[in-house]
């Protein structure tokens, strides 16, 4: 038996349906993220420096090139987060190959465990970024502006929440959502720290207009940064098991009481809802009862 799709096979079989998830997309683009990347786009003048969420799943895939022209001009600190979620056992060489792309100032946070220590590591890290950078000037009593940005549902207002309760001690700020397009308001400022005086943009999701090839668009969608019925969930089902089967991650054969491992997405649907007791009795229609009806 066959127990995975060749990434050929995959790119052929998805290609057909991104090619319509990403119409959707460009649909979804125009409204509050092109409003959110204008608005972005004329404040960074006043900023000190930009603190982008990436989602630590897939360190590599999916970052907005548009943020990525305006970064070597203000001092940069990627933030990979939703870390509970990553495999992490081989964090060097992520560093390493974001070091090779030309991202140097890297942290892992998880900002839904309460006192995460690399959530406390921030502000310290940001501050030391922006007193060494080439154009910064030391004035008395000076307060910074930082801006957050990231694709949808990485984890930003959560990490501004975070980093607030870290700092300054006080509740939730920013509005936090299981899906992607919460944040619509373009540029709340919020104070995160009292010595120095920082407040932080928080900004729209922005994906990039263009998605770049279909495995980068399926892993923003697994991820949950495209609204998964503009891609279709049975994709999206059928994309991540391929991609367990590809890793041969076959932890959901004795997990969901299947016999082998499968590339069958209906017959591990229906694994898992027998598993989870999520079956419906539907009555069966027979010939007779076809040709009684008509
Ligand atoms: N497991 C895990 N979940 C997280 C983490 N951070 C955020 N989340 C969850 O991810 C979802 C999205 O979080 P938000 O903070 O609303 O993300 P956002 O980037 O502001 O989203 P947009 O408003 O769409 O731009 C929520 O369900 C959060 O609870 C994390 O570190 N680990």
């Amino acid at each position: 038996m066959r127990i995975s799709h060749t990434l050929l096979n995959a790119s052929s079989k998805f290609r057909t349906v991104f090619d319509f998830g990403e119409r959707q997309v460009a649909h979804w683009f125009p409204g509050h993220m092109a409003k959110g990347l204008k608005q972005m786009r004329a404040s960074l003048r006043k900023v000190d420096c930009i603190i982008e969420i990436h989602d630590a799943r897939i360190p590599f895939s999916g970052r907005n090139p548009l943020f990525q022209e305006n970064l070597d001009v203000r001092p940069h600190l990627l933030i990979l987060n939703k870390m509970d979620l990553a495999d992490t056992s081989d964090k060097m060489s992520i560093l390493k190959q974001l070091e090779r792309d030309g991202v140097k100032n890297v942290l892992l946070t998880d900002c839904l465990k309460q006192r995460d220590t690399s959530v406390k590591k921030i502000i310290p890290l940001v501050i030391d970024l922006i007193e060494n950078a080439p154009r910064f000037h030391r004035e008395e009593n000076r307060s910074y502006c930082l801006m957050v940005i990231g694709v949808p549902n990485v984890g930003k207002s959560s990490l501004i929440n975070a980093i607030r309760r870290t700092n300054l001690k006080k509740g939730k700020a920013s509005r936090v959502g299981g899906e992607p397009g919460i944040t619509k308001a373009v540029l709340t400022k919020i104070q995160v720290c009292e010595r120095p005086v920082i407040h932080l943009l928080d900004t729209p999701g922005v994906l990039p207009p263009k998605i770049e090839n279909v495995e980068t668009g399926m892993k923003l969608a697994l991820c949950g940064t495209i609204l998964d019925h503009l891609v279709g969930e049975d994709i999206i089902a059928d994309y991540l098991l391929f991609s367990l089967n590809r890793l041969q991650r076959f932890g959901y054969v004795e997990r969901y009481d299947l016999e082998t491992p499968s590339d069958d997405i209906q017959h591990v649907l229906k694994c898992i809802a027998v598993k989870l007791g999520k079956t419906q009795r539907v009555k069966a229609i027979t010939g007779v009862d076809m040709m009684e009806n008509s």
